[in-house]
């Protein structure tokens, strides 16, 4: 998952946007950009690494003006070399700059497509490149030199009708000012947010809410599927609908693990749904679990925290935070390989012995994917002196690939994929082991907004959205981005890392 930011103000935007970067961080931690426009050209500062890091004092100087767009990328497609860290830019037509939040299932078609009917040539992977060049074509086809709001959505209603996939979306375009939108599906957030100043409006989109808190502004609304806004560079706000069959189809596992607590993400509060899912979770604890003994609740931190704090009321047990984080850590299930996600659990988490010693401890997670941290934290349990450890996910078994911006390319990386919970226990190392049903996931989100009649569910239930996908090109997709094939393609990449970014 990706973090997107976008603000139109009255005086220097650069220290906004890198705030809501910071807050959005937890979407992405692999690289981050920032480009702003000022007197008719825009400057930019994007490398690999976490916000604090790539943004110095020297570059927050130089990014100047009222107008700007940031992102901090979680790569899903492409790589993760720093030539394919976001916003992205185009010279023609006017000069366009993109980030995205997202992944497309078309990109290659795309890309292809750029080549022979427009002699675009991309010379990344990414597929948020690709989509700024359909973009950028679409907006070729005005013949005037400023654009009005109606053409700008016709080029938009234009890209929904070739590109498939996830996307949300925020851009410049040179001498006009900011156009967000988010794809037919819905499948990625968007909010809107506003504030006045003096007699005039602000405005700032971002993935989630949190980050117009951050900044102080006051949430609007979730820009819908299949809509763009345009923000004039004078604060003027225009939106339409620009896809015909738009659906609400908001991806699951934003609410599970992606988002923060503190957003709200059409109309539902991500904390609120994550009690709920522990409700529902405790409920079906009760029901199964009648002759297993639990001595007290133990959530694995941080994003389960909540869940299991309603799991441990259910069953009118105690709730004990017996690991400790490290918060110098980061998550560890959006680091780019195996090797360091293993690495980085024990040097995250802790245990605090006297919660474990002679205990029968029920460790709660929001879900379990590769079965890195499960497996780690039960031994650690264990090493702590716990009696017996048993685990509930608050998530259903992880089965199927993601094709919607998670990185989750790969069947055979996911630990649920071809076996049964008996046989995740095993491998774990669990005594007893128990997942939300996905039933009950789609109920405790559901309930919050009950016009959304259909979640994005496919990791839980192997149903595409979007229609597209089939055996091929999930195939397609695990031979390219295994973790074994995206260490080969790292080793490569790095060649044409200068073209792009100088430092
Ligand atoms: O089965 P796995 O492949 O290990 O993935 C699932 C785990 O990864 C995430 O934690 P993460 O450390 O990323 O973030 P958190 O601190 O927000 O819980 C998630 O909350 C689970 O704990
Ligand atoms: N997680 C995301 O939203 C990633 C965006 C885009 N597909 C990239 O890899 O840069
Ligand atoms: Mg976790």
């Amino acid at each position: 998952m990706c973090g997107i930011v976008g603000i139109v103000s009255t005086t220097p935007v650069n220290q906004s946007i890198y705030d809501a970067l910071t807050v959005l961080q937890h979407r992405g931690q692999d690289a981050a950009g920032i480009v702003t426009l000022s007197d008719g050209n825009f400057r930019q500062r994007k490398a690999n690494g976490l916000v604090r890091d790539v943004f110095e004092a020297k570059h927050m100087q130089r990014l100047k003006g009222n107008i700007g767009i940031g992102h901090v990328r979680y790569p899903t497609a492409g790589s993760s070399s720093a030539a394919e860290a976001q916003p992205f830019y185009v010279n023609s037509p006017f000069g366009i700059s993109l980030a995205h939040n997202g992944n497309l299932t078309n990109a290659a078609q795309l890309k292809e497509d750029q080549f022979h009917k427009a002699r675009r040539h991309i010379n990344t992977t990414s597929d948020s490149e690709v989509l700024l060049n359909v973009m950028a074509h679409e907006l070729d086809k005005c013949p005037s030199l400023h654009l009005t709001a109606e053409e700008i959505f016709t080029a938009i209603t234009a890209v929904h009708k070739q590109v498939r996939g996830a996307y949300a979306v925020v851009s410049l375009i040179i001498n006009h000012g900011l156009v967000a939108f988010r794809d037919p599906n819905g499948i990625r957030p968007l909010v809107l947010g506003m504030r006045n100043e003096g007699d005039q409006k602000e405005y700032m989109v971002a993935s989630e809410s949190v980050a117009l808190d951050a900044v102080g502004f006051n949430f609007v609304r979730d820009i819908e599927p299949g809509e763009a806004v345009y923000i004039t560079d004078k604060g003027e706000l225009f939106s339409a609908h620009c896809a015909k069959d738009a659906k609400h189809n908001p991806c699951i596992f934003e609410f599970v693990y992606f988002a923060r607590p503190d957003s709200t993400i059409d109309k539902i509060s991500v904390y609120e749904s994550r009690l709920a899912m522990g409700e529902k979770l405790g409920q079906k604890i009760k029901r199964e679990w009648v002759d297993i003994d639990i001595d007290v609740v133990i959530p694995i931190p941080e994003t389960s925290c909540d869940s299991a704090l309603e799991i441990a009321k259910v069953l009118e047990l105690p709730y004990r935070q017996g690991f400790v984080k490290n918060r110098y850590i980061g998550r560890t299930f959006i680091m780019p390989g195996q090797t360091l996600r293993r690495k980085s659990v024990r040097r995250k988490l802790n245990a605090i012995s006297s919660e474990f010693v002679g205990k029968n401890v029920l460790l709660v997670d929001d879900s379990i994917v590769r079965g890195t941290t499960s497996e780690q934290i039960i031994e650690m349990a264990r090493e702590a002196g716990a009696k017996n450890v048993y685990l509930a996910s608050a998530a259903p078994e992880v089965r199927y690939p993601n094709v919607y911006g998670i990185d989750m390319p790969s069947t055979d990386e996911l630990i649920a994929h071809g076996r049964n919970v008996d046989e995740i226990a095993t491998m774990i190392g669990a005594d007893a082991l128990i997942f939300q049903d996905l039933d009950d996931l789609i109920a405790a989100v559901s309930k919050f907004n009950p016009e959304i009649k259909k979640f994005e569910t496919s990791v839980f239930s192997g149903e595409y959205v979007t229609g597209d996908i089939d055996a091929d090109y999930l195939q397609r997709l695990n031979d390219l981005r295994n973790d074994g094939a995206k260490i080969i393609k790292e080793q490569e990449e790095i060649a044409n890392l200068e073209i792009h970014n100088e430092g």
